[in-house]
């Protein structure tokens, strides 16, 4: 049965989706069998694995509005054993379409059940909100992973991340762990990084993963080229991290 895993931080440009999709790509390469779920508007990891948006016909607003089922919207990508529900901008209705439908936190979780047992891990990349789409996310999943940028007022904003997903084990999904915390985008050139890390460390001790994504350029181009870094530049620092961390990752099971 595979491991459901929400990227989620209500904050922007963190690192969520670069995560989801070189995490995933990685966790590919060893040889998972890996999908990604795209409940972004922005499609950023649709676009990310190489998918043209303006070429998908269905997408998970499909699953989410009008119970489409998932199996029908899977995409392969450019990656061996690496799948995806791609995003399109039409997801962006979808957070006030679900507002007056019944069960409308669970419908992502239900859709997932259709194609659970046929992945290792199911990796979904969150908006950068706290909406019902976050919501339907982290009552779908096993456990969160919280990228944090290394930046000045890194931890704002983190404890109403983490309140809600108290509510969500509260009312929604008793099961969900915080599985991990993400350091990214580390400038080891500075000291702030460093201060970030034991301010972080300090807050979630033992959730830190020992993995520390820093920055680089070349995770940053391979979008553009419709690639994860493990594609893109198999060599570069970019993929030997996310490399790592898909290791850390397996090892937690
Ligand atoms: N380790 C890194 N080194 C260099 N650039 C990075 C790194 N991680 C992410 N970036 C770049 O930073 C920007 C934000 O990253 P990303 O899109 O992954 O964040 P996000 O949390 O998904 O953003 P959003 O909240 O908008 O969905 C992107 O341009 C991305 O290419
Ligand atoms: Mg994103």
């Amino acid at each position: 049965m595979g491991k459901i895993l929400a990227i989620a931080n209500q904050k922007g440009g963190v690192g969520k989706t670069t995560t989801s999709v070189n995490l995933g790509a990685c966790l590919a390469y060893i040889g998972k069998k890996v999908l990604l779920v795209d409940i972004d508007p922005q499609g950023n990891a649709t676009s990310g694995v190489g998918i043209e948006k303006a070429d998908v016909n269905q997408c998970i607003y499909d699953v989410l509005v009008d119970d489409v089922d998932a199996n029908a919207v899977i995409l392969p990508t450019s990656v061996d054993k690496l799948f995806i529900i791609p995003a399109t901008i039409q997801l962006a209705g979808a957070e006030i379409e679900l507002v007056p439908t019944i069960s409308r936190e669970v419908r992502l979780k239900r859709a997932l059940e259709e194609v659970k047992g046929d992945f290792d891990y199911i990796l979904i990349d969150c908006p950068p909100s706290l909406g019902l789409l976050t919501l339907n996310s982290l009552t779908a999943s096993d456990a969160v992973l919280i990228p944090v940028q290394c930046e000045y007022y890194a931890l704002e904003g983190l404890s109403q991340l983490l309140n809600t997903v108290r509510l969500v084990q509260k009312h929604l999904n008793h099961e969900l762990r915080i599985e991990g915390v993400l350091l990214t985008m580390l400038d080891a050139r500075t000291n702030l990084g460093i201060q970030v890390i034991e301010e972080v460390k300090k807050y979630f001790q033992d959730k830190v993963y020992k993995t520390i994504i820093p920055r680089n350029v070349r995770l940053s181009e391979a979008p553009s080229h419709g690639e994860p870094i493990i594609i893109y530049d198999p060599r570069s620092r970019g993929a030997e991290v996310y490399l790592d961390l898909a290791k850390e990752v397996l090892s937690h099971g």
